[in-house]
């Protein structure tokens, strides 16, 4: 047999350098991205819960800002209402009412999204998350690099991604600009951040339009939940 016809011990086809490694992906410790983890069958029936939600009593809205400008983010709040920068029960900011409750079945999601991220050495049955934040992005919205620090508990962040993909630029807990790590976040990503990643910087500087996939519910623009432990009561 000459050298020519030696069968290659390899496949002669590389391996795709864009196929995303199955299960967890650590960002920064306690940062962990876990890629397509809502079945397109959940994306599409959180989809439908969002356009609910989104009816009121609270509508979607733009948050105003402090110096007078307004998010490009629209947000719902569900638990507890988030305006910049406090939590309330009634949204002041808005018409007043009341948000809708924080709903059992996100709860029971938070315990899974935390067990599987963090593995079974995490008391995920412990996690009780009480306030959602549940944004949309059009294709020009970005959100600045930010905080989540309006709650007094450290207790972990839940994210869920729906819709067109993103850029999450995930920083460091000094400073706004680097060092940080750029992630694609997907349809149906998960993505956590506690422990020593609870207060980092995170942004988003730029939405994908047009690559929400089918399927998923969503045709144009991006849902993102966050679910977190405000400590109030
Ligand atoms: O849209 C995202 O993935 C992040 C949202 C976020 O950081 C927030 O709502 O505080
Ligand atoms: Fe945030």
């Amino acid at each position: 047999m000459s050298a020519s016809e030696t069968p290659p011990l390899f496949p002669l086809s590389p391996i795709p350098e864009d196929v995303p490694d199955a299960g967890p992906r650590v960002i920064a410790p306690g940062a962990v991205h876990v890629p397509g983890w809502l079945s397109p069958e959940q994306q599409r029936w959180i989809v439908a819960q969002f356009h609910e939600w989104a009816q009121g009593p609270v509508p979607l809205r733009a948050a105003a800002l402090p110096g007078g400008h307004r998010m490009s983010v629209r947000t719902v709040c569900l638990g507890w209402h988030w305006q910049p920068y406090k939590y309330t029960r009634d949204a002041g900011d808005v018409n007043g009412r009341r948000v809708l409750d924080f709903p059992e079945w996100m709860v029971r999601l938070g315990r899974k999204a935390l067990a599987e991220a963090y593995g079974a050495g995490y008391d995920a049955a412990g996690y009780t998350p009480d306030a959602a934040l549940v944004n949309f992005y059009d294709d020009a919205a970005t959100m600045g690099m930010h905080q989540d620090k309006d709650e007094r508990s450290s207790a972990p962040v839940v994210s869920l991604s729906i819709g067109d993909g993103c850029v999450f630029r995930f920083g460091n807990t000094e400073t706004r600009t680097k060092p940080y790590t750029d992630v694609e976040l997907g349809s149906g990503d998960l993505f956590v951040f506690g422990g020593p990643s609870r207060f980092a910087y995170h942004g988003i500087p730029k939405v994908r339009p047009g690559t929400a996939p089918e399927g998923c519910g969503l045709a144009h623009g991006r849902i993102n939940i966050t679910m977190r432990v405000t400590g109030m009561s």
